[in-house]
């Protein structure tokens, strides 16, 4: 397994930035394969593997009730069996899933084990990309237990929403994981909300964004592995790439005390 001498709260995180190929799933499942074997082949073996969000589609809303996977059940496959195979976690990006009539963009997650370890439903569709013309919004925050620790889970537009984030760290997140299709011309805000979420929470940020183009939209890449101060770890360009970092769970605790925001809270006046 490689990283058994290792401190329990620390992790070697590795963020699959790959390009996505609207409305081929096959293509999509063959680069992540591909992708998924480099990153457990690395020198540095991660612990934990995060893909970004509708990978295994794209934004191939106008086809998405053919293509979406049913029931999730060939990404479930896939993943469990690999991160068994290599005792790997996996936020598995986010897919198209199809559920009875309805399409979600869901994340699964998986444990060492190839158990399922949370998953989450996206709870913001965005309007921008006419998502909720095609696709149903999940109802309920998602959440994720990693070595102990508890993660939470957002995809691509959620981060405009720091409701949602604090409501996670309140609950017990010490880490956020993102995946998204984010594109052009919004990396300012990409890269300031993500650094926002991590500092006002004092968590570990945690963002994969695809690269390429789909129709007129660039993706940008710039995935972010950003620390509980706000600072940033890994940053991806616009090219395809695994981006990796050591994380240490044990520093959010250390800035949490440093700035006792949870403490200082006045929900009562806001
Ligand atoms: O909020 C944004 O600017 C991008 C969001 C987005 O692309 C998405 O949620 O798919």
């Amino acid at each position: 397994m490689g990283n058994e001498n290792k401190a329990a709260h620390k992790l070697n995180v590795a963020l699959l930035q790959m390009n996505i190929t609207a409305g081929e799933p096959e293509t999509n499942f063959a680069r992540l394969q591909d992708l998924l074997e480099q990153a457990v082949n690395a020198p540095v073996k991660p612990d934990v593997i995060v893909f970004p969000e509708m990978w295994n589609t794209g934004y191939a809303l106008d086809r998405i009730q053919e293509l979406a996977d049913a029931g999730g059940a060939r990404t479930k496959e896939m993943m469990s069996a690999f991160s068994r195979k290599h005792g790997v976690h996996l936020v598995a990006g986010s897919i198209a899933e199809k559920r009875g009539a309805d399409v979600f963009n869901t994340i699964y997650t998986f444990d060492r084990q190839g158990e399922e370890a949370g998953q989450y439903s996206k709870i913001h569709l965005f309007r921008l990309m006419e998502e909720e013309k095609f696709l149903q919004a999940g109802d309920t925050p998602g959440k994720m237990s990693l070595e102990g620790a508890e993660a939470g889970l957002m995809i691509c537009y959620d981060i405009r929403f720091p409701e949602l984030a604090r409501r996670l760290a309140l609950d017990g997140a010490k880490l956020l994981f993102v995946p998204a299709e984010w594109p052009h011309p919004r990396l300012h805000h990409w890269r300031t909300l993500l650094t926002a979420r991590a500092i006002e929470n004092q968590m570990y940020v945690i963002a994969c964004n695809r690269v390429g183009t789909s129709g007129d939209t660039a993706f940008f890449g710039h995935s972010l592995i950003i620390d509980p101060w706000g600072e940033i770890l890994a940053e991806g360009g616009e090219e395809e790439a695994i981006l990796t970092a050591e994380i240490d769970l044990a520093l959010v605790d250390e800035v949490r005390g440093r700035i006792p925001v949870f403490q200082d809270r006045r929900p009562s006046l806001y």
